[in-house]
């Protein structure tokens, strides 16, 4: 028998599943890390941090396997998009990375469409300038820590670091690259005409590469830590969206996923690059070759919930905090929640927003809060369905991936909101088994990644729209919509008092 190992490197944590020629998960580890957040709007990481915890993982799952570790074919990666790993001349960290979710680069967004305007931008990236992508976080080193940059050699994104750790060797890949801003989604190169427009050098990008293809092997020590050989092939990977939409099995055409991880996220597949959504969805390469998707993004999905576990129950696991839900009708007996913690991108992109609970009486109990911020989080992520139906888009079935699919209440909470099937997949982290698909993949096990999808990817549980409960969420999701406009005011003249 021949295994692959999948990397997610996620926001939370690095999550390894080592996976049988079979699509089965064999052996599985979680490492998780902390966000560290200095000030309101700022999160970043270690990424050294990353490295050490994707080593440790990788060698707890390689000397617990029971078979031969030559067996272990290949390793490819999934991870957080975006994020700003600058590198020196010897390609190490400068600073910590500025993550996805870092929004303190307002005035850099706006540097960017007074520079290329928003016709032009769209025309080259088919995205919009929003705080989150790589770009904006790059003019604000430039802007703000000009000597720091002065010694800058080249940049790369999360898996892709730790990637060069492990290999020696400086890539990135056209699903992940499609996330900073500076690339040309549709010639699948770097925009020359963004980075002359910003004045970045010949080689301040790194080479590119496809997320199939093999990229190196390991080095000698790390191989040995990990209790591998230089045999296994690596192979570049994806970000961890592209990879969850793999994972998941959307590889064509009128598949939709919802991925709750720290973020939110519903992605529908493309074909095409030339539809328009006048970047009012993100717009991005997919890891299947000249394939795309179109995705809205909730900044704080599942972090509302960790927010609200790590300062209502921290020593609480999610099943425990999760259990009185049913108990608790549609609607949280009258409480709303918008998940703002940290701004939003879709459908309000306002890095100054902040998140509100609406309707709190006398009688509510935690379990109404609990019900209450899990509504809210699914509502922010109703916001982009709406979006895809209102293009015209038919979503009558969604694949749930990520920590927010382990709860089955939650799952059917989605599917009378979205008020479209759910489905639950055997293995509901779906980058990872989106990153271990590539690496079958890149291995030649599989004619195509669809060839792969139906031998590893079984679904798992269905969850059906409740008919009663899609009219009363139609009606709460009308008030939660209005929260936005009526909070907004009032939060902006907060933004002085935030540390
Ligand atoms: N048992 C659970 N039930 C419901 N939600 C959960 C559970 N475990 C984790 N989560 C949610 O999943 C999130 C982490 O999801 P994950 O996909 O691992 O994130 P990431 O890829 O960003 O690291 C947590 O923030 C939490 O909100
Ligand atoms: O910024 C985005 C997508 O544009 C995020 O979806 C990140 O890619 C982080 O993902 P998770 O850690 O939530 O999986």
């Amino acid at each position: 028998m021949k295994y692959v190992l999948g990397v997610d490197l996620g926001t939370s944590a690095v999550k390894i599943l080592l996976v049988n020629e079979h699509g089965d998960v064999v052996n599985e580890v979680s490492k998780d890390y902390p966000v560290i957040q200095k000030r309101s709007g700022y999160s970043e990481q270690e990424p050294d941090v990353w490295v050490e915890k994707t080593v440790d993982g990788l060698s707890e799952v390689v000397r617990s396997f029971q078979g031969n570790p030559e067996d272990i074919e290949g390793i490819s990666f999934s991870g957080q998009m975006h994020g700003l790993v600058l590198l020196d001349n010897d390609l190490y960290p400068l600073r910590n990375a500025i993550l996805w979710n870092d929004t303190r680069t307002s005035k850099e967004c706006e540097q960017i469409y007074n520079v290329v305007g928003e016709d032009q931008l769209l025309k080259l990236t088919k995205n919009p300038a929003l705080e989150g992508f790589t770009l904006p976080k790059i003019l604000w080193v430039k802007n703000n820590e000009p000597n720091l940059f002065a010694n800058a050699k080249t940049f790369v994104l999360p898996k892709d670091y730790v990637r060069l750790k492990l290999t020696g060797k400086l890539h990135m890949e056209h699903s992940d690259a499609a996330g900073t801003l500076l690339f040309d989604i549709a010639n699948k190169e770097w925009s020359n005409e963004m980075c002359d427009l910003f004045g970045l050098r010949d080689q301040f990008c790194p080479p590119l590469v496809k997320s199939h293809e093999v990229v190196g092997s390991l080095l000698p020590d790390i191989a040995d830590e990990i209790g591998l050989t230089s045999n296994t092939k690596i192979i570049a990977g994806g970000a961890d969206n592209a990879c969850g939409a793999i994972g998941s099995g959307v590889l064509e055409e009128g598949k939709t996923l919802a991925s709750i991880g720290t973020s939110g996220v519903i992605l529908s597949y493309e074909s095409s690059h030339e539809k328009d959504f006048k970047g009012l969805v993100h717009y991005f390469n997919h890891g299947v070759e000249n394939a795309y998707y179109t995705m809205g993004v909730t900044l704080a999905a599942g972090d509302s919930l960790s927010w609200f576990k790590d300062v209502f129950a921290p020593d609480e696991d999610y099943d425990d905090l999760l259990e009185g839900i049913d108990d608790v009708p549609p609607g949280a007996n009258g409480l709303l929640f918008t998940p703002y913690l940290v701004g939003e991108r879709t459908p309000h992109v306002d890095a100054n927003i902040r998140a509100s609970f609406v309707g709190m009486d006398r009688s509510h109990k935690r379990d109404d809060f609990v019900r209450a911020v899990l509504e809210g989080i699914t509502f922010s992520l109703n916001e982009s369905v709406e979006i895809f139906r209102k293009q015209g888009k038919k979503i009558e079935t969604v694949i749930s991936i990520g920590g927010g699919a382990k709860n089955d209440a939650w799952l059917q909470l989605q599917a009378d909101v979205f008020n479209a099937k759910v489905v639950k997949l055997k293995n509901e982290q779906g980058p990872g088994m989106g990153a271990a698909m590539l690496a079958a993949y890149g291995c030649n096990w599989f004619d195509s990644l669809r060839a792969c999808g139906e031998e590893f990817l079984r679904v798992d549980k269905e969850f059906n729209p409740n008919i009663s409960n899609v009219r009363k969420y139609k009606e709460l999701f009308e008030i939660y919509q209005d929260i936005y406009q009526n909070t907004k005011e009032l939060q902006h003249r907060l933004v002085k008092f935030r540390n």
